[in-house]
């Protein structure tokens, strides 16, 4: 049968995406990339101030998802904290998998090689990058799986997991049916988007790793990043 959005899903969809584009990075941040010299000290100071800027964006597209601003607040706090490494996955994988202008990508690629993470974790690392890559995945659905991704019910220390469902639900409802509109010659294409979904969990475990690696060799990382990563 014909799939197709309802004027309520258009409404969220406008909602998310608007949202979504509203908070970026500000350029001067990641211009940086460009400018900044290479030496791991540098590269791991400037991808520090990249992901605080990242987080705070991530706060603020977070507070524009319809219904979250009425969870328990609490709830609140634990999914922001349980999504963020995730959401920075995420959103510094679509630097690879869209051309970014002025070469970004081998930029970017370069200084995250050479910032002091082991080498078992920049495996993982670029195998999911190019994972996301190859699904070309349009900007609607960029900052739906986002918002999924934040709203995920079985944070540690959510409380009211069932309201957090009741607002990821519609989500997933809507970024299923953009799939099949979006990729009709790819039936498989919303598992494969759900599939990113689950890598990214494993994602979390590495990132526990790396951050207890550059602790170990005295790196500091800002006051937001250690609320947000419940780290110093
Ligand atoms: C504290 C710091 C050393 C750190 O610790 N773990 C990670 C991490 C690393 Cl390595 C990889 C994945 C996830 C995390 Cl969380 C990081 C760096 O995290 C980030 C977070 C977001 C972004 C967005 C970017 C980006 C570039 C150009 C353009 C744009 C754009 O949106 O236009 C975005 S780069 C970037 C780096």
């Amino acid at each position: 049968e014909k799939v197709a959005i309802t004027k309520e899903q258009d409404a969220l969809m406008k909602l998310i995406v608007e949202a979504y584009n509203k908070h970026q990075i500000p350029q001067d941040v990641t211009k940086k990339l460009l400018q900044e010299q290479y030496s791991t000290e540098e590269n791991f100071l400037l991808l520090t101030e990249i992901a605080t800027s990242q987080v705070q964006v991530l706060v603020e597209f977070t507070k524009n998802i319809p219904g979250f601003l009425s969870l328990d607040h609490e709830d609140q706090i634990a999914l922001l904290k349980g999504s963020a490494v995730e959401a920075m996955f995420l959103r510094s994988a679509q630097v690879f998998s869209r051309k970014m202008p002025k070469g970004h990508t081998e930029v970017l690629e370069e200084r995250i090689r050479k910032s002091g993470i082991s080498e078992e974790f920049i495996t993982p690392l670029f195998n999911f990058y190019k994972s996301v890559g190859e699904l070309h995945m349009v900007l609607e659905e960029q900052a739906l799986l986002t918002a999924i991704t934040i709203l995920t019910p079985d944070r540690p220390y959510v409380r009211d997991q069932q309201a957090v469902e009741r607002l990821q639900e519609p989500m997933v409802e809507l970024l299923k049916k953009l799939c099949v509109l979006q990729h009709p010659q790819e039936p498989q294409y919303f598992a494969r988007l759900l599939g990113r979904l689950t890598e990214l969990r494993t994602l979390n475990h590495y990132h526990a790793e790396m951050l207890t690696s550059w602790r170990v060799n005295d790196h500091k990382f800002t006051p937001l990043l250690c609320e947000i990563w419940d780290v110093q």
